[in-house]
């Protein structure tokens, strides 16, 4: 069965590269995650209403911005919430500037949304990049993200819920419960262990069109 194996963040990383080098480009991959990620928020979400997309400098709030973007397309109410500033990387920077021609409203860092009256609520801050204890930026958005679901939304954690480690599955203070985890191309340590799988809800595994030749490094 395809991609059946459980990865490593460092292994996922070398995989990612291999598609890149294959020629399936690094922002190809950020876009089929994100779409493949909105497809099972919208199919468990069908009536569009608002939208909160809490969104880390990395690539993982790249994804974020993907989602942000399909959700503005669907007809729903999208906020971003830039919660550690604007994005780094070149493929999140990019995703974010899409958004400009959308009508998303992007609040800044210091700009912290109400945890109430959101539909569902989308965890792209931290991915298989974070390790460690929250800082209190990143302790804010988490926090934000667990009482907005406390206040009835729906939880969508982009790869894994944030404030947990991707490969021992433990789980910072204030981490993120998820309802749904859409985690891409293989399983991570983080989705398969107790500790870690708690706080997903329920795990799908996305195909965002690796080869499987590029598995193999
Ligand atoms: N590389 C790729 O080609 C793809 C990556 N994807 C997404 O990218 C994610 C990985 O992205 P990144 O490697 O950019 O990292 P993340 O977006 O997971 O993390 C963001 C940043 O947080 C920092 N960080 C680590 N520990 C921290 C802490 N305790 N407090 C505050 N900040 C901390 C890291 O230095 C990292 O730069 C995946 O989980 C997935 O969602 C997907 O877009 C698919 C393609
Ligand atoms: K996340």
């Amino acid at each position: 069965m395809k991609n059946k194996a459980v990865v490593t963040a460092d292994q996922m990383k070398r995989i990612e590269q291999a598609a890149n080098e294959a020629g399936l480009l690094y922002i190809q991959m950020m876009e089929n995650a994100g779409r493949a990620a909105w497809a099972e928020l919208a199919a468990r979400c069908p009536a569009p209403g608002r939208l909160l997309v809490v969104a880390g400098k990395g690539n993982n709030g790249g994804d974020g911005f993907v989602i942000a973007r399909m959700a503005a397309k669907a007809g729903w109410k999208v906020s971003v919430w830039l919660a550690e500033g604007e994005p780094k990387t070149p493929d999140a920077c990019t995703n974010r500037a899409w958004l400009a021609e959308l009508p998303v409203t992007v609040l800044s860092a210091g700009e912290q949304p109400d945890a109430r009256g959101w539909q569902a609520a989308v965890d792209a801050l931290y991915g298989t990049g974070f390790h460690g204890a929250l800082r209190p930026a990143g302790q804010a958005a988490c926090g934000l993200l667990n009482r907005a679901r406390a206040s009835g939304a729906f939880v969508l954690a982009v790869d894994l819920p944030s404030g947990l480690c991707a490969d021992t599955s433990e789980a910072a203070e204030g981490a993120v419960q998820a309802d749904l985890t859409v985690c891409f191309d293989s399983r991570k340590p983080v989705h398969t262990e107790p500790q870690g799988a708690a706080y997903c809800g329920e795990v799908l595994l996305a195909d965002i069109g690796i080869p499987e030749a590029c598995h193999q490094v």
